[in-house]
């Protein structure tokens, strides 16, 4: 599956409701036992939540846009199927989250792509299903010192922290994400799922109970005239860089 959404792919709520739909209907077809999701825009995976979607919007709005990322998380994370990330550019934030989402990670080893869950930067905080989900890849450690400071580590401490799996040279990116989805489909499918929803479980688990709680602290934190503020600002910083 190739995100193409320029110049970004921001996760909008057009993105995730796509994306959820072309899932369901992946995990619907017996015949597909695998996915790999990489990029079709240069340089980029993802830039994570389309900000746009959580500034000077309703109440509703939030909600709506709030529930497509927790449905896209459930969905990915609990998938039956083997899923690759094949990281081809940069991924801040929900793109890492995405990432993290996947069985296995592979990152084109340019030292000017970076990943992590930057939020603090931005003067917001990864929800407990971000962090459960980081802590389940590097480790409690690695993934305090990382949310607390809002790091974006570059493709090489990215593969040091074991934040991605492996790094190869972007134009054997395909080729190598290919083979190690070969190399994970041929285990039985009954014995890999089962051990993926051990692994998995409680994590889950933990969203989906207290998944309408999530949505209200969501519309709470962001609905917040400070962060509106810290939101805006770094929309201006990211325009201004350009010029
Ligand atoms: C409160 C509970 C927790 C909520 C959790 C949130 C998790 C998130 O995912 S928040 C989003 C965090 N994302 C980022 O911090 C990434 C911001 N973007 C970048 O760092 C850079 O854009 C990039 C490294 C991804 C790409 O850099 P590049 O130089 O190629 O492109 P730009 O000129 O910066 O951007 C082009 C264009 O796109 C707009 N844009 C970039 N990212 C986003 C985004 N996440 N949402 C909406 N729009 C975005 C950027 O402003 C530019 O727009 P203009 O062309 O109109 O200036």
């Amino acid at each position: 599956m190739k995100f193409k959404s320029p110049p970004v792919n921001s996760l909008s709520l057009d993105f995730l409701t796509e994306f959820c739909i072309s899932l369901e209907k992946l995990e619907n077809d017996r015949a597909c036992r695998g996915v790999i999701l990489t990029s079709a825009v240069p340089k980029i995976f993802s830039s994570g939540l389309d900000i746009t979607e959580m500034c000077g919007k309703s109440t509703e709005h939030y909600a709506e846009f709030w529930r497509a990322v927790q449905e896209m998380w459930l969905r990915l994370y609990s998938s039956n199927m083997v899923t690759v990330a094949a990281v081809n550019g940069s991924s801040p934030a929900g793109g890492c989250l995405i990432a993290l989402t996947c069985d296995y990670r592979i990152m084109a080893e340019n030292p000017k792509f970076s990943i992590g869950l930057n939020e603090a930067q931005l003067g917001i905080v990864a929800p407990f299903w971000f962090k459960d989900t980081f802590v389940n890849v590097v480790g409690h450690r690695v993934a305090e010192r990382s949310l607390q400071l809002g790091s974006l580590h570059s493709a090489p401490e990215a593969h040091r922290i074991g934040l991605v799996d492996e790094l190869v040279p972007e134009e054997k990116l395909k080729d190598r994400a290919t083979a190690v989805m070969q190399q994970w489909l041929a285990l039985p499918d009954h014995a890999r799922q089962l051990t993926k929803t051990m692994m998995r479980k409680a994590v889950l688990d933990r969203l989906v109970a207290h998944r309408e709680e999530d949505v209200q602290n969501f519309i709470s934190f962001i609905s917040k005239e400070s962060i509106q503020k810290s939101l805006r600002m770094y929309m201006e910083m990211l325009k201004k860089k350009k010029s």
